[in-house]
């Protein structure tokens, strides 16, 4: 049994070992100068998210319906189309420098709304310009839980436009910065839900974007950690940086962000700055209590 093991734990090993991408000798894109603190980075005009949702219950019965089931048996297994609207007109401007908290109760609209400024889900009505590139770091991050850690940071370090040198230039810091020691060597998907969320925060920020998104990572890390986050979300603020971040946790938004949006079933019902804004949504939170 224990031969077994060693035997894994040699493959995976090896696995990890392997970050030999070859370079294409290309020279790493110039850097673009800073954006000026205080100008757009993202303008979200009265955007409309809808999920449609396939499988709802057919609405016919009996013997009539199965009969039209089976007769449209290739549109049959979808059954009925329900449509969630997510997210209803919401309009901001957020600029670059500013760290802009997302808050509401669940269903919300929060995330969804994350991810359609991040181009990661088409909204149905509406404009959303960026400025810069985003990066989104929240459960779906396009990571592969077969691969090791190691892997996986190679991957997001190329994904976020790294050269493979400059990726492993900064391995140990985003291994340090996740602070998942030899865990690395083991694929994601051994991870708990806290560890694999600290290693995306990691590598989404190796590179600092110019607009960071982040989706309840933060509320998975140890207080060291979480002193390590806001230093990182810090510095990309200093580089006229854009955060957007997605927190049950009120004080989290109260000492990270200098701004709050409060969203609720999909309406903004409040934009302002993150004290006053959580404030009333405490208020309001009690009142519902
Ligand atoms: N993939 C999906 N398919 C269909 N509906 C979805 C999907 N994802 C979210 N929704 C619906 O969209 C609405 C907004 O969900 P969203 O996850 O954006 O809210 P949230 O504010 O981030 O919630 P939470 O705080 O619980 O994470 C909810 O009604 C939810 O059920």
């Amino acid at each position: 049994m224990a031969a077994t093991d060693d035997r894994e734990f040699d493959e995976i090993d090896h696995e990890a070992d392997d970050l030999d991408v070859e370079d294409s000798g290309a020279p790493a894109p110039p850097q673009a100068p800073p954006p000026a603190p205080g100008t757009p980075a993202v303008i979200a005009d009265d955007v409309h998210v809808k999920y449609r949702v396939f499988g709802g219950r057919q609405s016919t019965a009996g013997e009539m319906g199965r009969l039209r089931r089976l007769v449209n048996r290739s549109r049959a297994h979808v059954g009925a189309v329900t449509e969630v609207h997510a997210v209803r007109g919401v309009s901001f401007v957020a600029r670059h420098g500013e760290s802009v908290g997302l808050i509401g109760m669940n269903g919300a609209g929060k995330s969804t709304l994350l991810r359609a400024v991040a181009g990661l889900m088409p909204i149905s009505e509406g404009r959303v310009f960026v400025d810069g590139t985003t990066a989104l770091l929240g459960v779906n991050a396009a990571l592969v839980p077969a691969l090791t850690g190691a892997r996986n940071v190679m991957i997001g370090g190329l994904a976020l436009g790294l050269t493979p040198d400059q990726v492993r230039e900064r391995f140990d810091d985003i291994v340090e910065f996740a602070g998942i020691g030899d865990f690395i060597n083991l694929p994601m998907k051994a991870y708990s839900s806290g560890m694999a969320a600290r290693l995306r925060f990691a590598i989404s920020t190796a590179a600092i974007p110019d607009i960071l998104m982040i989706d309840e990572a933060l509320a998975t890390g140890d207080a060291a950690f979480r002193n390590r986050s806001r230093a990182k979300i810090e510095e990309i603020r200093e580089h006229a940086g854009t955060v957007f971040l997605v927190s049950h946790s009120t004080q989290s938004i109260e000492r990270m962000c200098d701004r709050a949006i409060w969203l609720d079933q999909g309406r903004m019902l409040a934009d302002g700055p993150a004290r006053e804004v959580v404030a009333e949504y405490r208020k309001a939170l009690q009142k519902k209590s």
